[in-house]
Formats: structure tokens, C-alpha cells, sequence
């Protein structure tokens, strides 16, 4: 049975700074070094080991995978590091703190730009330094195919082919898979996976660090999801999902 694990990065510096973070380039903070340790750990006490490893470009998802490798021993995991599954692009609010976003725009633009499965935020101009550092950032691709800020709907519209071209036809052929990214992409792989709505996509939650395990079926139908948590003396607690049919939404 084909086996996925999807592990959002770890706390970030900006994370404790309530910055929106999307593409901006934050480290782990020491607490996010420390809870991805914890979630190899947690991964090699329930015995799950991969065979690849997909990561996003951002340093802090691949710190986040280089704090796991280290930890399981597996350094010479194959890595595919792939820009989209980079989080969702804020626009105009990345590094800008919560609280500053609320008084510049008022509480319910920005809940409408963060939970709105369509709501695009401000996007980046062209003069914009936080534009041309991720043109530099990103000097490999085609300026024209980077975004400037993403709505849900539009970061999971990114992240589906993916899950279609790559992660799925590997856990076809039999490849145990390990999935490094963040809330947004998550998103929209959950969204494949779960055939979730646009309703239910937007109210995906997962944790930093936390494990989340699919155990597929052969058509990459999902028959199970699992939230790893810490394992400590009692050993690793799993909290089961039962997922419902497809088209039912989320469990
Ligand atoms: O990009 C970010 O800052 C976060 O990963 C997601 O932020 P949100 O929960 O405010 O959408």
C-alpha cells in the first residue's frame, strides 16, 4: 500500500515575529530546528523509512528536511527540491507583521487574504526589493512564471501538477515518499488527495513538524491519514483519521 508523509517546516524566526512569511527566505528559529529532530525521531520510532524525498525551495522547509535526514541517518536520501511547492505568495504583505497588516488594512481584509480560498493579497511590483531579490533568488526560472502573490486557490493551482506528474507516478512505483513543504502547498496537496473542496481546502490546518501519514490505495485513493505526534516513553501516539469517501470532504 503506497505510503505518503507530508511534514510542513519547521518554527521560523519570522513565525516568532508574526510575519507573513509566503516566499521570504526565514530560517528555522532554534525551536524549529528542535521539533523537526523531534518529528525524525517520531518517524524512525514508527519504523517509516523513504525512498525520496520532495522539498520545497525555501531555506526553511530544506532545513527542515536536512534536520530530519541528519537525524534518521539517511543523508543520501535523493532529494527533488521543486519551487512549487514554495508556500503561498503573500504579495505585499510578506515580512510585514499581522498586527501592522490589521492596521493598515483592518482585521477583515486580512483575514479575507489569509482564509479566502480566492482572495489574492497586494502583489509585488516591479520595483519592489522584495521582488527583485526573489528574481535573483530565483535567476533558473522565467520571471514571468513566478507570482507576485497568490490567493489559496491559485498556490494550489501551482502545486497540483506535482502531485500529478511527479509524486504520484512515484508512489505508483512503489517508492515510499516524504513530502517537506508548507501550509499552503499541503494545502493543495491535500486537496488532490482528499478531493477537497474549496470550503474544506481553505480550512486545512496542519502543524509545524507533525507527521501527517496517508496510506493510499493503488489508484493513490486515500484509506487513511495519521498526525504523528511526539513519541516520549509512552511511544508514538497516532491520532487516526478515517477518511470519508472522496467527495465528501474532509474527514
Ligand atoms: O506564509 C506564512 O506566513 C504562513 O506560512 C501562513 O500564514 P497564514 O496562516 O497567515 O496564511
Amino acid at each position: 500500500m503506497p505510503t505518503l508523509v507530508l511534514i510542513r517546516h519547521g518554527a521560523t524566526r519570522w513565525g516568532q515575529e508574526n510575519r507573513f512569511a509566503g516566499w521570504g527566505d526565514t530560517p528555522l528559529s532554534v525551536a524549529g530546528w528542535t521539533e523537526a529532530r523531534k518529528a525524525a525521531q517520531t518517524l524512525r520510532r514508527a519504523n517509516l523509512e523513504f525512498d525520496v524525498a520532495y522539498c520545497s525551495r525555501l531555506l526553511r522547509a530544506r532545513e527542515t528536511l536536512e534536520a530530519i535526514t541528519e537525524t534518521m541517518a539517511a543523508e543520501t536520501l535523493p532529494v527533488v527540491v521543486d519551487w512549487r511547492l514554495n508556500e503561498r505568495h503573500y504579495g505585499q504583505l510578506q515580512e510585514v507583521t499581522r498586527p501592522a497588516a490589521i492596521a493598515e488594512h483592518g482585521n477583515a481584509q486580512v483575514v479575507a487574504w489569509r482564509r479566502d480560498y480566492h482572495a489574492v493579497p497586494p502583489l509585488l511590483e516591479d520595483d519592489d526589493p522584495r521582488w527583485l531579490e526573489q528574481v535573483a533568488r530565483f535567476a533558473d526560472i522565467d520571471p514571468t512564471r513566478l507570482p507576485r502573490g497568490e490567493s489559496l486557490g491559485d498556490a494550489a493551482a501551482r502545486v497540483r501538477p506535482v502531485f500529478e506528474e511527479e509524486i504520484g507516478p512515484a508512489l505508483k512505483a512503489g517508492k515510499r515518499v516524504l513530502v517537506v513543504a508548507h501550509t499552503s502547498s499541503i494545502r493543495g496537496l491535500a486537496r488532490v488527495i482528499e478531493n477537497l473542496d474549496d470550503e474544506a481546502s481553505a480550512a486545512f490546518r496542519i502543524a509545524t513538524a507533525i507527521p501527517r501519514i496517508y496510506q493510499l490505495d493503488d489508484d493513490l485513493t486515500p484509506q487513511s491519514s495519521q498526525d504523528l505526534a511526539g513519541g516520549g516513553r509512552a511511544g508514538v501516539r497516532y491520532w487516526a483519521n478515517k477518511l470519508k469517501p472522496r467527495g465528501l470532504g474532509r474527514f
